[in-house]
């Protein structure tokens, strides 16, 4: 495979997330085999693969909640990281959910009332701030568990799954408005799916990954000129050669 990164423009882009040739097994169990996976500055890249390869595995070593056997992995910068069932606390605001971090980290509470308000408006959230998660919608709930990662870190997020508990016409829009916020925002982004149409739509670049024991099968760089709306032919081509390597 000819890495992305290889190409002379990307040569001197800071790597802000570097896997390499980390293994797993959970005893006799091979879950991951010497994956590389590189995550260059302001990229958001997708790793894609099907229900129980052992991405949020891939996940987890990142975040360093586990360790693997082999290989290693570097993070250059802060990181936060955003859970499928994120929950919100039900006897907070969204305010003081969203500002929690902060607070966890203690900071006072009217100072991280400033810093957190003019982002409500960014994330579409603005007039929320003083309501409490059920009288939020499923769409907006996960607005605000984005907003308290993005608060908690804005550098490197990494989003496991971040709308797959959501209806179909929600995850659309989310994914929509996930697309319009990263133009006001500058992080760098790894998403794990299994959704070949989220990884496309949202995606820089993928890396599409095996069945246990995982591999990557390949790197797919999505030029969004090429692969939009418009030209709907390019995506099926690209999601049939996708599914082949699923
Ligand atoms: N602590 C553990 N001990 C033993 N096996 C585990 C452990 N954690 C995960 N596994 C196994 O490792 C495999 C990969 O799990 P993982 O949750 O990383 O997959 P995934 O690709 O994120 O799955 P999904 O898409 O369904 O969320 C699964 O077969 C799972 O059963």
């Amino acid at each position: 495979m000819n890495s992305y990164h290889n190409n002379k423009l990307e040569k001197n882009r800071l790597k802000k997330i570097s896997i390499e040739g980390i293994s797993k097994s959970y005893g006799e169990v091979e879950i991951l085999k010497s994956i590389s996976i590189d995550v260059l500055e302001g990229e958001f890249v997708a790793i894609l693969g099907p229900s129980g390869c052992g991405k949020s595995t891939i996940f987890n070593i990142v975040a360093d909640l586990e360790d693997c056997n082999d290989g290693k992995v570097d993070i250059n910068g802060k990181l936060s990281y955003m859970y499928q069932k994120d929950l919100l606390l039900p006897y907070k605001t969204i305010i003081d959910n969203v500002s929690l971090p902060m607070i966890l980290n203690k900071e006072k509470k009217n100072k991280v009332y400033e810093k957190v308000k003019p982002y409500f408006e960014t994330f579409g959230l603005s007039g929320y701030e003083n309501k409490y998660p059920n009288e939020l919608s499923g769409g907006m709930k996960q607005r605000a568990n984005f907003l308290r990662t993005f608060i908690n870190s804005n550098d490197i997020m990494l989003l496991d799954e971040p709308f797959g508990a959501l209806d179909s016409i929600t995850k659309d829009s989310m994914q929509r408005w996930l697309l319009d916020v990263r133009k006001k925002v500058n992080s760098t982004i790894l998403l794990i799916t299994h959704d070949i149409d989220e990884a496309i739509m949202l995606a820089d670049r993928i890396y599409v990954i095996s069945k246990k024991p995982s591999v990557v099968k390949e790197e797919f760089v999505i030029d969004k000129f090429y692969y939009n709306e418009d030209k709907l032919e390019n995506i099926v081509k690209l999601k049939k050669e996708i599914l082949n390597l699923l």
